[in-house]
C-alpha cells in the first residue's frame, strides 16, 4: 500500500468510499462494498477486508459466519483518492448465493484453487488440527516433507513412460500437493516461485 489513511477522502460521500474487490490471480472483479475509516483500519489491522455494512450500520468482516475471507493482498487508492481497489485471495465463493462474484460469474481460473489449496495448508501449519495428513507430515520435519516430494516425483517419473491416464494425473497431484507442502514449511508461496518465473520470462 503506497498511501496513507489520511490520504483517502472519507468525507467525500458522507465517511464512506467504495472498495472494489478483485481477485488478484484471475483479476475478476468479485464484489463491491463500502468503507469507513474504522473499517479500513481493521482490514489493515487483520488483513482481511472489512466493509462498512448499510444494512447493518456496523463494521462487517466478510466471511464473520461463512468463513468466506477475503485475505488481502494489496490496496491501491484510485486517482480521486475516494474508491479503493482492493485485491484479494478469497477463500471460498464471495457472494451469499454462493456464486463466485456478486455478478454471478465463475470465477474460472486454474490457479485459483491452488492458492485456495495454498491457504488451506498454512492453516494446517498454523492451527494444525489432528486428523490431518498435512499437519501429520508438518510435525514429522523437513526431512519427512521433502522426502515425500522425492518419491512422488518417482512415482510420476514411473507412471510418464506409462499410457495409464488417471495413474499419470493421480500422481502429478500427489506430487503438486506434496510440492505445496514443502513451500509451506519452508515460508513460501507459489507467488514467490511465480516471480521468478515471471523475471526469467522478460
Ligand atoms: N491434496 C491432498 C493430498 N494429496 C495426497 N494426499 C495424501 O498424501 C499421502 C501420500 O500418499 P502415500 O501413499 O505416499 O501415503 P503414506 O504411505 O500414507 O505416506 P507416508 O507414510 O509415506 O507419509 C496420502 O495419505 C494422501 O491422502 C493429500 N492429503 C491432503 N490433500 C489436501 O490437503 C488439504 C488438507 O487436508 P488435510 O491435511 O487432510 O486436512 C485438503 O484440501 C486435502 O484435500
Amino acid at each position: 500500500m503506497d498511501f496513507k489513511i489520511e490520504d483517502i477522502d472519507f468525507e467525500k460521500m458522507s465517511g464512506l468510499v467504495p472498495a472494489i474487490i478483485q481477485d488478484q490471480n484471475t483479476l475478476k472483479v468479485l464484489m463491491q462494498g463500502f468503507m469507513n475509516k474504522a473499517s479500513f483500519e481493521k482490514t489493515i489491522k487483520d488483513n482481511k477486508v472489512c466493509f462498512y455494512s448499510r444494512s447493518k450500520e456496523r463494521l462487517w468482516t466478510k466471511g464473520e459466519e461463512s468463513g468466506n475471507f477475503l485475505n488481502v493482498k494489496e490496496i491501491l487508492l484510485d486517482c480521486d483518492k475516494d474508491s479503493l481497489l482492493i485485491k484479494v485471495d478469497p477463500v471460498g465463493p464471495v457472494c451469499h448465493t454462493g456464486s463466485d462474484t456478486c455478478w454471478d460469474e465463475e470465477n474460472k481460473s486454474e490457479g485459483r484453487f491452488l492458492h485456495y489449496l495454498e491457504s488451506v495448508l498454512e492453516s494446517r501449519k498454523n492451527a494444525p488440527p489432528e486428523t490431518s495428513y498435512t499437519a501429520s507430515l508438518f510435525a514429522k520435519g523437513i526431512n519427512k516433507v521433502a522426502q515425500k516430494v522425492g518419491e512422488e516425483a518417482v512415482e510420476l517419473v514411473i507412471e510418464a513412460k506409462d499410457d495409464n491416464e488417471y495413474l499419470f494425473l493421480n500422481e502429478s497431484a500427489d506430487l503438486m500437493y506434496h510440492y505445496l507442502v514443502l513451500l509451506q514449511y519452508k515460508g513460501y508461496t507459489i507467488a514467490d516461485v511465480e516471480q521468478i518465473l515471471r523475471e526469467r520470462h522478460k
